[in-house]
């Protein structure tokens, strides 16, 4: 690492989809920078503030008060005009116009690899807070948001537990996570469900309209008057829990009940743990930023920071806990289960 440079103002932004624990996360560098009597600037909507010179000064008073709410108060945006050849010039200009010695960017892999765009022209140091509800960053055991979107989906679950245990009925419960099964994966586990279907595991088996059916039927011989719900990744089926409630009830003929969850993962109140997370990471970017850290993402494994090249956390895979899988789909599959062993009596 060469011998770090004076940090006298730090730009940050917070880009892509918006994750609970954005704010805190940004209250943890102004408060950190602050600490190190270092100035910070934000550019506002991502890096669409950069390319248009949308800035605010941030100090202490801005940031008060903020870490218990989700989106980001200095707003986030998906910029096309970023992905431009010329945007990085444009952007750069705009950084050395406001005397920014490092930029922190928090985000997900497209935000990182926007950092990356800017990096071929502006070669100061850039680090990246990995906010994702998504989880899908190789480098951090966990992404700032991704806790809280998997309490409301389980919240959500739960929810709908209760019609379709009084009802006897299916539902298709359909959470976000495009490229992921995160979500999907511990919201199923957390509720219980009978079924998920992700993108690591469609992947690998795609599940048919007549597995499900046979999987419903055969779950219902087994319980008797019962819910069956199934957690859905989005843009793993055609026409999404709509299209496949639609074809289960055809086939099963009973109610079977879509449900998308859609934004309402991404708001409400961040959890302790993801308030806590983006505290820990925040002040972390900062002493990475101090210490001459560039093109890194800044993140937390093991209980321990560190930090990961911004272009592993998109290019190396942080896959699903097969350990999780195989307790889903084995252990608590009702119609997998195996009989259980009996238990020797114990000798008189
Ligand atoms: N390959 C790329 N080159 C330049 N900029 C990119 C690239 N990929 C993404 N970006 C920028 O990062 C923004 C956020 O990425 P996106 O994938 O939408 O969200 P996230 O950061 O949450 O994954 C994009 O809108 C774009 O401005
Ligand atoms: O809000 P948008 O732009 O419709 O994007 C929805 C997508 O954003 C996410 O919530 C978060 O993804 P990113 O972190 O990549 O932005 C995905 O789970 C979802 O597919």
């Amino acid at each position: 690492m060469p011998a770090p440079a004076k940090i006298g103002r730090i730009g940050v932004l917070t880009s892509g989809g918006d994750a609970p624990g954005m704010n805190a996360s940004l209250r943890a560098v102004v408060l950190a920078a602050k600490h190190h009597s270092i100035d910070v600037v934000a550019f506002r909507h991502g890096y669409e503030g950069l390319l248009n010179d949308d800035w605010q000064h941030m100090n202490e008073s801005d940031v008060l008060h903020i870490l218990q709410y989700s989106g980001t108060i200095i707003k986030s945006a998906r910029s096309e005009r970023f992905r431009e050849a010329d945007a990085p010039a444009a952007a750069a200009q705009v950084l050395d116009k406001h005397q920014i010695d490092a930029l922190i960017v928090i985000g997900g892999d497209g935000s990182f690899r926007g950092a990356g765009h800017l990096g071929s022209v502006w070669q100061k140091p850039i680090v990246g807070i990995p906010g994702t509800i998504d989880n899908d960053l190789y480098g951090t055991d966990a992404t700032i948001g991704y806790a809280t979107a998997v309490e409301t989906a389980m919240d959500a679950l739960d929810k709908i537990r209760d019609t379709a245990e009084a009802m006897d009925r299916v539902f298709i419960v359909e959470v976000m996570g495009r490229h992921a099964g995160f979500i999907g994966l511990s919201s199923a586990m957390a509720a219980g469900a009978e079924r998920m279907i992700l993108p690591e595991l469609q992947k690998q088996k795609p599940l048919t309209v007549e597995a499900l059916v046979k999987h419903i039927e055969n779950v219902q011989k087994v319980r008797g008057d019962s819910s069956y719900v199934m957690v859905l990744s989005e843009n793993q089926w055609p026409g999404g829990a709509v299209r496949l409630a639609e074809q289960l009830e055809d086939r099963l003929h009973l109610p079977c009940r879509p449900c998308l969850l859609g934004h309402i993962q991404r708001g409400g109140r961040p959890t302790a743990s993801d308030r806590i997370l983006a505290t820990r990471i925040g002040v972390h970017a900062v002493n990475l930023v101090m210490a001459g850290a560039n093109q890194v993402m800044a993140g937390i494994i093991a209980d321990q920071p560190v930090a990961t090249p911004l272009a592993d956390t998109w290019q190396q895979r942080k896959g699903l806990s097969e350990e999780m899988i195989q307790i889903q789909q084995t252990l608590f599959n009702p119609v997998k289960r195996t009989a259980p062993t009996s238990v020797a009596e114990p000798q008189a």
